[in-house]
């Protein structure tokens, strides 16, 4: 059996809150569509009901609200594919529209007048009666061809899909467009075969419906996913579809009551237009370059005691190894390991022995400099790389900081003492040690004073 190219569509993990948002606003526009073709098909087939409603209603033709709810119908069952039964009825459907859709643009196309167009009903004072427009006609044709083929096994035809998908949006907005600046050839062939607003409605309706569900297997899924990409498209993608609508109302705006001429109108227009994208695209570098720095601060920090972890530490010491080297001064290092967690732990449970390390991680960050990198290099352990080219700097911070741990055991609103044991070492200003070595050293000190600690301990 063939099976979809999963290489070839590309995965984007979506965002599971906006997907449910999505299936409903999908299930509005559908409602909506049923209800508007519905009532339009009524008004023809029940004469009564077309006398009382306004008369707009009624340029849709019987066929395009048949059309209509047959999509409807299609795109609604789509979800149950796995029943047999719903299947049928969507390819039915799919069928059917293409089949009252090819009729119409037959007979466009000076073929012999099929008996579909007035089978349900027909508009008798109209020369071409029954005849939906053209454009609705291809858009018919385009729906119930990408009904066929949805959900299909072939890549090609993944992309086909997409393809059938952009083609429906273009459609409607075509004739949205063509309402919206009064180009009448682009909703209207003639003045008994234009697109009814009704029609258009569903049209958009529809093509959102579509859209909307190949987003979760197709190149739309960009849109729905939940990277700093996915993000800024749904950001971006109100503006991309809306803004040259907006700005070319503005200009007919401008130019028909009289603000500007035609010339410095399109002038005025084509200078918005830049500043906008202009503003556009600054704005996107800044949002992508914070994005990253959120993600690769994310990356460096210890979530626990929000100081740099493992990564973050040896990242950046080594960066500050390298640049004392440079400036032929040395980098020490101190290696932290905190006395009693384990019983910490088993005494009074694990949140006391968290907010232990976060405790610990406070006081040091506070009685290191800002220029020190302070980090979490293990479960219990952390490490602080200090630049200085006082040799002393490292033994006056850490006297420092047995002072603050003093203050803070004498608080008593604690259930444990913080006590560490530590080692140091320091670079050689011409060596070659990498920083790895160098902590490594400062660890074996650490662990020299722990033992000793733990013999007298043991001796006492
Ligand atoms: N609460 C908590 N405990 C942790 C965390 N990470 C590691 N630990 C615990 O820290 C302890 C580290 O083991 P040890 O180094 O033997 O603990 P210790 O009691 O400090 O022993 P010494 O270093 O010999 O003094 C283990 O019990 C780990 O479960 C953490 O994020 N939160």
């Amino acid at each position: 059996m063939a099976r979809v190219d999963q290489a070839a569509i590309p995965s984007v993990r979506p965002d599971i809150g906006l997907l449910g948002r999505l299936l409903t606003a999908q299930k509005y526009a559908l409602s909506i569509v049923f209800f508007v073709s519905g009532v339009v098909l009524l008004a023809w087939l029940i004469p009564l009901i077309g006398e009382l409603l306004p008369s707009i209603w009624l340029m849709m033709k019987a066929n395009s609200a048949l059309c209509m709810m047959l999509g409807a119908v299609a795109l609604a069952v789509t979800q149950f594919r796995y029943n047999i039964l719903w299947k049928r009825v969507k390819q039915a459907c799919a069928a059917l529209l293409i089949i009252i859709a090819s009729s119409a643009l037959w007979a466009y196309a000076g073929g012999q007048v099929t008996g579909i167009e007035t089978l349900l009903a027909a508009d008798a004072a109209s020369p071409l009666p029954g005849r939906m427009s053209v454009q609705a006609a291809i858009y018919f044709v385009i729906l119930g061809l990408s009904l066929c083929i949805s959900r299909p096994r072939d890549k090609k035809f993944v992309h086909l899909v997409d393809v059938l998908s952009i083609l429906l949006a273009a459609i409607a907005l075509i004739v949205l467009a063509g309402y919206c600046f009064g180009a009448e050839q682009l909703f209207a062939e003639s003045h008994f075969t234009r697109v009814a607003p009704a029609t258009l409605l569903c049209m958009v309706l529809l093509a959102f419906v579509r859209v909307g569900h190949s987003a979760q297997h197709s190149f739309f899924s960009v849109l729905i996913g939940i990277g700093i990409g996915s993000r800024t498209a749904r950001f971006f993608l109100p503006f991309a579809l809306f803004m040259p609508f907006s700005l070319v109302l503005l200009r007919g705006y401008v130019t028909g009551s009289g603000l500007l001429t035609p010339p410095y109108a399109a002038a005025m227009t084509a200078v918005l237009t830049s500043i906008l994208l202009f503003g556009v695209t600054l704005w996107t570098a800044w949002r992508i370059n914070d994005l990253e720095r959120d993600l690769r601060d994310m990356s460096l920090t210890d979530e626990l005691t929000q100081i740099y972890n493992r990564r973050g530490f040896y990242l950046l010491g080594e960066q500050a190894l390298r640049e004392a080297r440079r400036s032929k001064s040395s980098l020490t290092t101190l290696f932290f390991d905190l006395d009693g967690l384990k019983q910490v732990n088993d005494r009074y449970g694990h949140e006391a022995g968290s907010s232990f390390l976060q405790d610990f991680a406070s006081v040091l960050r506070a009685n290191f400099r800002d220029a020190d990198i302070v980090g979490r290099v293990g479960g219990d352990e952390f490490a602080v790389a200090m630049r200085s080219s006082n040799p002393t700097a490292s033994r006056t911070a850490l006297q420092r900081l047995d002072e603050a741990v003093a203050d803070i055991n004498l608080r008593r609103d604690r259930s444990y003492v913080i006590r560490f044991s530590v080692g140091d070492s320091t670079s050689d200003p011409l060596g070659s040690e990498s920083f790895t070595d160098l902590l490594r050293r400062a660890d074996v000190v650490m662990y020299a004073a722990k033992s000793a600690k733990k013999a007298q301990v043991q001796a006492s």
